[in-house]
């Protein structure tokens, strides 16, 4: 699904209506009942509603389900504030018109000073104010309001996003400016700022309320921004023929493991084997050898000259792909090993967790790494390579303007991960869940991440597809042993699972 900034949106939602004839009015009117229709189906008429209305169409819609709730027999109090220089949107106006002399509704318009009225903790408020139309961040009457309504204790209802925020970058936005929601019902599209784990605490839980918008005017708009979902995955993995050996499913060296961390090795192995790998070999030191033989004998081990630390890198057969990283450690012989065959390499090689360390101990390795690597940093790794970031959004910033720089692909992980490429299209992975929060998840993906490179799918597709299918997994082996109790084995478990869910 293409992520569209609120700029594409609103001209998307002109060209409907110069097009097809649809009126603002039957829009707003599309949205209210969607937005009616989820909220009467989660709270019964015995909750009171309070409806804050800003002026323009984010209010017009809080006016519509205001209106379409107190024919449902609800309670509803309804606040519009009318107080900047230009007035109401035709829309709001219209609603507001309508709203007058509804039974069950208590309507007042600001048009100067008000007196908050108590919200009670039972209510469920819902936040009209600003939508997709906020031009700065809130000040002010409106800025008070905001944090009136989020000091309450009450359930709170955003319409197509919380007031106070914004459908793309957030960063210049104190986090009091900015309801508080509880949910979020996004009307038609979600929004690039939704992705970024910062705004978390603004969007609570969110959903896109389907208003049969925009199939046709959206379809030829281009994005940069693109959230990846089954049915992608599935139009992108190639189905198994029956005529099949595994020298067509490519190979890998994985780089992995030091004393203490040869588990590391076992799940980035294991990751690469369930997702269809053809043949594995991993280099690792040699108290790797008796654990890998025996714990994944699906796989071949090359063991390094040193007993305990990777001290050299050099394969002796030509590889589909290098995956390099997981659990190697820092020690100065790796590190050495890992720019020696960094500067030797030509092909896109994969890189993750010590292998990153590695290269922030040589800044100027990441100029030598192959075009069209992939590297697949968390949060921390990615501040050891970049620099300090104070937030998800800067750091998101960083990746695609490094990304386009070094020529190389950036997954970065967290609940949606995002998978940057060079041209700065960005895609977004929310499949996972909280049961990922596991060691040894990241060597797994590791391991999925170089398969499908080795596999034949170009490093950005095997990277968008891995994290995917990874995050299903997660999820896949939470539906047995919920969000604590999940293994990195349980992860790698469940991918044969997810890739026979996806492809079915
Ligand atoms: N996207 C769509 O296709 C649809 C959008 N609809 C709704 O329309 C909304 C967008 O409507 P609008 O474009 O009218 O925008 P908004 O309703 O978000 O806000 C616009 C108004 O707020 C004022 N304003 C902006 N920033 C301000 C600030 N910092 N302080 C004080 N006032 C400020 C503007 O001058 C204008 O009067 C969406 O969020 C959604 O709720 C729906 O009604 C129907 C379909
Ligand atoms: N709350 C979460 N929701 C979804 N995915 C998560 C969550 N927490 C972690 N993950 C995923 O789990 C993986 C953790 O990787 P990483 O931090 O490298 O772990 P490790 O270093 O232990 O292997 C990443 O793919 C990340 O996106
Ligand atoms: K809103």
């Amino acid at each position: 699904m293409k992520i569209f900034t609120s700029a594409q949106i609103r001209s998307i939602e002109n060209a409907v209506i110069e097009k097809e004839g649809v009126t603002s009015i039957e829009l707003v009117e599309r949205a209210a009942s969607a937005i009616t229709w989820e909220i009467m189906s989660r709270w019964r008429p015995s909750r009171p509603m309070m409806v804050f209305a800003g002026p323009g169409n984010n209010g017009a819609d809080a006016l519509a389900v205001a209106r379409m709730l107190a024919d449902e027999g609800y309670t509803v109090t309804v606040l519009l504030f009318n107080v900047t220089d230009r007035g109401l949107s035709d829309a709001c106006r219209h609603y507001r018109d309508e709203l007058t002399n509804v039974p069950g509704v208590s309507f007042t318009e600001i048009t100067n000073d008000f007196n908050p009225p108590v919200i009670t903790r039972d209510a469920i408020v819902i936040d009209g104010l600003f939508g997709s139309g906020l031009k700065e961040p809130l000040k002010g009457g409106f800025k008070s309001l905001v944090d009136y309504i989020n000091s309450s204790n009450a359930t709170i209802v955003s319409i197509d996003m919380p007031s106070g925020m914004f459908g793309e970058w957030n960063e210049a936005t104190l986090s009091r400016d900015v309801v508080h929601a509880t949910l979020t019902l996004a009307i038609e599209f979600p929004r690039l700022s939704f992705f970024i784990q910062d705004n978390a605490e603004f969007l609570g839980e969110w959903k896109v309320l389907d208003i049969k918008l925009a199939s046709n005017e959206s379809r030829g708009e281009q994005s940069p921004y693109y959230l990846l979902e089954k049915k992608d995955v599935k139009r992108i993995l190639r189905q198994r023929p029956e005529f099949c050996s595994k020298a067509d499913f490519g190979s890998m060296l994985l780089v992995a493991g030091c004393y203490g961390m040869i588990g590391a090795s076992q799940m980035a192995a294991l990751g690469a084997l369930r997702s269809g790998i053809g043949r594995l070999t991993v280099h690792g030191p040699r108290c790797g050898f008796i654990p890998m033989q025996t714990s994944v004998p699906e796989a071949m081990f090359h063991a390094d000259q040193h007993d305990i630390v990777i001290t050299d890198i050099s394969p002796k057969h030509e590889y589909d792909v290098v995956a390099l990283g997981p659990g190697i450690g820092t020690h100065d012989y790796t590190v050495r090993a890992v720019e020696n065959f960094i500067n030797m390499s030509t092909n896109p090689l994969v890189i993750d967790a010590d292998g990153l360390n590695c290269i922030a101990q040589r800044p100027n390795l990441l100029e030598h790494v192959p075009p069209m690597s992939v590297i697949t940093p968390h949060a921390g790794e990615f501040d050891r390579l970049f620099g300090p970031h104070t937030s998800h959004e800067s750091r998101l910033k960083t990746a695609v303007e490094k990304s386009a720089y070094y020529s190389i692909i950036i997954l970065l992980k967290g609940r949606y991960t995002s998978v940057v490429r060079p041209d700065g299209k960005i895609y977004f992975i929310g499949s996972g869940c909280q049961a990922l929060a596991t060691p040894g998840s990241g060597d797994v993906l590791t391991g999925i991440v170089g398969s499908f490179i080795a596999q034949g799918y170009t490093p950005d597709l095997a990277a968008a597809i891995g994290a995917y299918i990874h995050g299903m997994a997660g999820t896949l082996a939470a539906e047995n042993d919920g969000t604590f109790g999940v293994l990195a084995t349980d992860v790698a478990r469940n991918i044969s699972k997810a890739i026979r869910d996806i492809l079915n």
